[in-house]
């Protein structure tokens, strides 16, 4: 083995003297000589095995074959002042730059350093030298890409020798650590960097920066096995991972990564997962995801984990799972939903557990796209809207049914009729509609209470429930109306009417039967019912609901306890009633009617008097008789002003009259109907109109009909006796039709009796009717009342009459009725 030859370049003299000396006891043979200080300038010669050159502690450079690129010793050891580190360090580089050794070692004034400097001495004269030297242009190639490739790593690195020493570094650790070059430069030992960390307090206190599973390492000043990686926090608060490989020839290789972003990410991700599972466990709402194929992958959240059928989804799909409300249709078209990608909103379904308890939750999702546009899934939430469905379940409840009898109410029964009359087209049946109204039920509910009354339609709804299908609707239409809707009814027309009678007929016997009441009253009722069938084309529900309720009218007025058939012969009068009706009332406000006069004539032909007779000219049907409206007003009580009219109205002409001499003895009679005298105020009505007229009262004669005069004949009497004090008259008209009654006739405070046109028509060919004539005419003159006879048509029935004594006479004979002008006319004086 050669003897090694160091070159020792010193300006310390002292200091030179002592390492040598040192040198020379350690027994290592190397010829050691101190090259002057004036040689210090120039490069020493080659052929020295390693250069050690101590700077003097004011030297601020280095000399340029130690600093530069060429030139240099093949083995160099600096002996530098600490402040002179980063000399040091760029002569490590330059060292490597050209494939040379070289290693540094801080100086301390103490001389403690020299024992280390000769260490390093040692271990640089036995480093093998570098690979590839013998061609350094490839070598300096492969370090400057090695270097570019350090410099250009998102990581810091660092390598450590056999000896522990750190050979490698990148600027990235520097930068990373904080640590200054001339730290790494000086090739320090991973103990040193570790020492110096520490003692800037890079760990902090009591190694707390430093991850639990590198501390104990860390703090054994990095001796022994390093974990595999491990997190360290900065003073500053980034967060590095720590990586280290251990190497073949027991050096390692460690990389540091500021991995600050992604923990800052991941801790955020971390809290929004934490402030998600949360919500899913406060809310109400549970979280679901499906993979592509619609399988449930994950339900998260409280409620799901209390629902055990939930989590029973797990793998499944909906439709798998199934839903009581969801028919094949349904999943169809939710599936065409799911295949176009589009999200969906309460997808609500309806659950019947094994024990018959029913739930409800509703779904709601969207699509999950991979960036490369791929369905992932759905993901989405859902909630049981059970609570929800009941109280809409009750708003319905209270909507279409009837709260007592819990029977479809009024409207649903409309809707049913609805859709009934639509469904006609396809089946081609026939549907009936009964309305059934119970008979006298208010007398229940006036005797008994409301609450008996109830009790009562309540057990006449569950009778009425019993006799029908459970297709067929039973409405309680209100009060005590209940209403049946029967559809389907096959056959031809009569078959299904028959079919309906027959339920209508076992309705209406179920109802007789005895209803046991409270305390042991046993109530009987019977009931009225309409019916009316229909198909198709139906009329409006509506109207079949008219006709039904028409038809229940009928059997009412019938008597009660029956049923009606709805006609729509009867339904077509009534409403020609109704139209004529309105039209009357409309004709009387615009002074349409009018009064005619029909002269009255003595036995020798003379006018005596005249009756007033009405008219209406209608606006399009023209002259109308009394005999198509006076009933009508009867009925309708449009009787009262249209007789106040014609009252004031004769009075007005008898007035006129008053004034041409020809006319003002005439007396005129004026038709009063039953419902017009009866009125309290009616005497003083005739006493009024007479005033305003100024007409005589002398001149008016009332003509009653006697079956006015059988009901309250007292008071009747009484206002004729009012009225006749004041000089009316009175004239029984129509005498002989009804059942008169010769004790009161007597009395009557009356002037005439009219015999009927009836009884003056057959007079001649009738001998009953020639026999009522003679007895009328006999009984008024027993009674001293005055006759006139109606309806005289020829001079024989005229004839008769004055043979019997008659004598006064109204009828065609002598005069048709006709305007107060043609009386006038009929009865100038003819002139001389
Ligand atoms: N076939 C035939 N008929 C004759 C003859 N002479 C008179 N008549 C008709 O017999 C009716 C007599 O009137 P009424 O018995 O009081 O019967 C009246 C009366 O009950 C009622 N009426 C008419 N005007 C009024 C009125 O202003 N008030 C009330 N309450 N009823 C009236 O209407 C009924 C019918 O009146 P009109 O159609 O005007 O019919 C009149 C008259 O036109 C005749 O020779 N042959």
């Amino acid at each position: 083995m050669n003897t090694a030859r160091i070159a020792w370049i010193d300006p310390d003299a002292a200091h030179a003297r002592r390492a040598l000396g040192l040198l020379a006891l350690s027994g290592q043979g190397w010829l050691a000589l101190q090259v002057p200080h004036p040689q210090f300038g120039a490069a020493p010669a080659r052929g020295w095995s390693a250069v050690v050159l101590c700077l003097a502690a004011q030297a601020g450079e280095l000399p340029d074959w130690a600093g530069g690129d060429g030139g240099g010793p093949d083995a160099l050891l600096l002996c530098v002042w600490p402040q002179q580190e980063g000399l040091a360090a760029r002569a490590l580089r330059a060292a490597a730059r050209a494939g040379r050794r070289c290693d540094y070692l801080l100086r301390s004034a103490s001389g403690d350093h020299v024992p280390e400097l000769l260490q390093r001495l040692g271990a640089l004269l036995q480093e093998p030298s570098v690979p590839g030297v013998a061609e350094p242009s490839d070598v300096r190639q492969q370090l400057a890409c090695l270097q570019t490739a350090l410099a250009s790593m998102s990581q810091g690195i660092f390598q450590t020798g056999p000896d522990g020493r750190i050979n490698v570094y990148n600027r990235r650790v520097l930068e990373l650590l904080e640590l200054p070059e001339a730290l790494l430069a000086r090739r320090p030992t991973l103990a040193e960097l570790t020492q110096v960390q520490t003692r800037r307090g890079d760990y902090g206190q009591d190694f707390g920066l430093i991850d639990e599973r590198a501390r104990d390492y860390v703090r054994g000043g990095a001796a022994g096995a390093a974990p595999a990686v491990y997190r360290r926090h900065t003073l500053d608060g980034r967060t590095l991972e720590v990586r280290t490989q251990a190497l073949p020839d027991g050096g390692l290789v460690r990389t540091f990564a500021d991995v600050s972003d992604y923990v800052r990410v991941h801790a955020e991700l971390q809290r929004s997962e934490a402030r998600f599972r949360s919500l899913c466990d406060l809310s109400s709402d549970w979280y679901w995801e499906q993979d592509a194929e619609g399988r449930f992958t994950d339900i998260a959240g409280v409620a799901a984990h209390r629902e055990a059928w939930l989590q029973a989804l797990h793998g499944r799909t909906l439709s798998e799972a199934g839903a009581a409300n969801m028919g094949e249709s349904d999943w169809a078209a939710h599936r065409e939903h799911l295949g176009a990608r589009q999200p969906f909103r309460e997808l609500e379904l309806k659950r019947v557990s094994p024990g018959g308890e029913v739930s409800w939750i509703a779904l709601s999702g969207e699509p999950v796209v991979s960036a490369r546009g791929t369905l992932l899934g759905y993901r989405g939430v859902g909630r049981d809207i059970s609570g929800r469905k009941r109280a809409e379940a009750e708003i319905e409840r209270l909507a279409f049914y009837d709260a007592l009898t819990g029977l479809p109410n009024r409207r649903l029964l409309l809707d049913r009729l609805q859709r009934s009359c639509a469904g006609l087209q396809r089946s081609r049946s026939h549907s009936a509609l009964l309305f059934i109204d119970l008979d006298h039920f208010k007398n229940l509910n006036d005797n008994r209470g409301h609450d008996v009354g109830d009790r009562l339609l309540c057990m006449v709804a569950r009778r009425l429930r019993q006799c029908v299908r459970a297709s067929d609707t039973v409405a309680r239409f209100g009060g005590d109306e209940f209403v049946v809707l029967v559809d389907e009814l096959k056959g031809e027309p009569r078959l299904a009417r028959e079919g309906a009678q027959r339920l209508a007929r076992k309705i209406a016997s179920a109802l007789a039967q005895p209803f046991p009441l409270e305390g042991g009253y046993t109530h009987h009722t019977t009931c009225s019912m309409g019916l009316t069938l229909f198909s198709y084309p139906a009329q409006s529900a509506d109207e079949l609901l008219k006709q039904a309720d028409f038809a229940m009218y009928q059997a009412k007025a019938a008597g009660r306890n029956a049923l009606r058939l709805f006609d729509p012969g009867v339904l077509a009068q009534m409403r020609a009633r109704t139209e004529l009706e309105t039209e009357l009332r409309h004709g009387l406000a615009r002074g349409e009617l009018l009064l005619h006069y029909q002269p009255v004539v003595n036995a020798a032909g003379t006018i005596t008097g005249a009756e007033a007779l009405v008219r209406w000219q209608h606006p399009t049907r023209g002259l109308v008789a009394p005999g198509e409206f006076i009933a009508l007003a009867e009925q309708t009580g449009l009787i009262l002003p249209l007789g106040r009219w014609v009252l004031e109205t004769a009075c007005m002409q008898l007035a006129t009259w008053a004034a041409q001499p020809a006319m003002q003895s005439l007396v005129v009679s004026v038709n009063v109907s039953a419902r017009q005298f009866r009125q309290s105020e009616f005497a003083n009505q005739v006493l009024a109109a007479l005033r305003a007229s100024g007409a005589r009262p002398q001149a008016l004669r009332l003509e009653l009909t006697e079956s006015l005069l059988l009901t309250d004949t007292e008071e009747m009497i009484a206002k004729m006796e009012q009225l006749r004090a004041q000089g009316v008259g009175f004239s029984l008209d129509d005498f002989g039709t009804g059942y008169s009654s010769l004790s009161y006739l007597k009395r009557l405070p009356l002037d005439q009796l009219k015999i009927d046109r009836g009884f003056v028509r057959d007079v001649l060919i009738d001998g009953n009717d020639a026999a009522i004539v003679r007895t009328i005419l006999g009984l008024a003159r027993s009674l001293d009342l005055q006759v006139v006879a109606e309806g005289v048509e020829t001079a024989s029935q005229l004839d008769f009459l004055r043979r019997h004594g008659c004598q006064a006479f109204q009828g065609y004979l002598f005069g048709r009725p006709a305007p107060a002008a043609m009386l006038e006319l009929a009865m100038a004086p003819v002139p001389a």
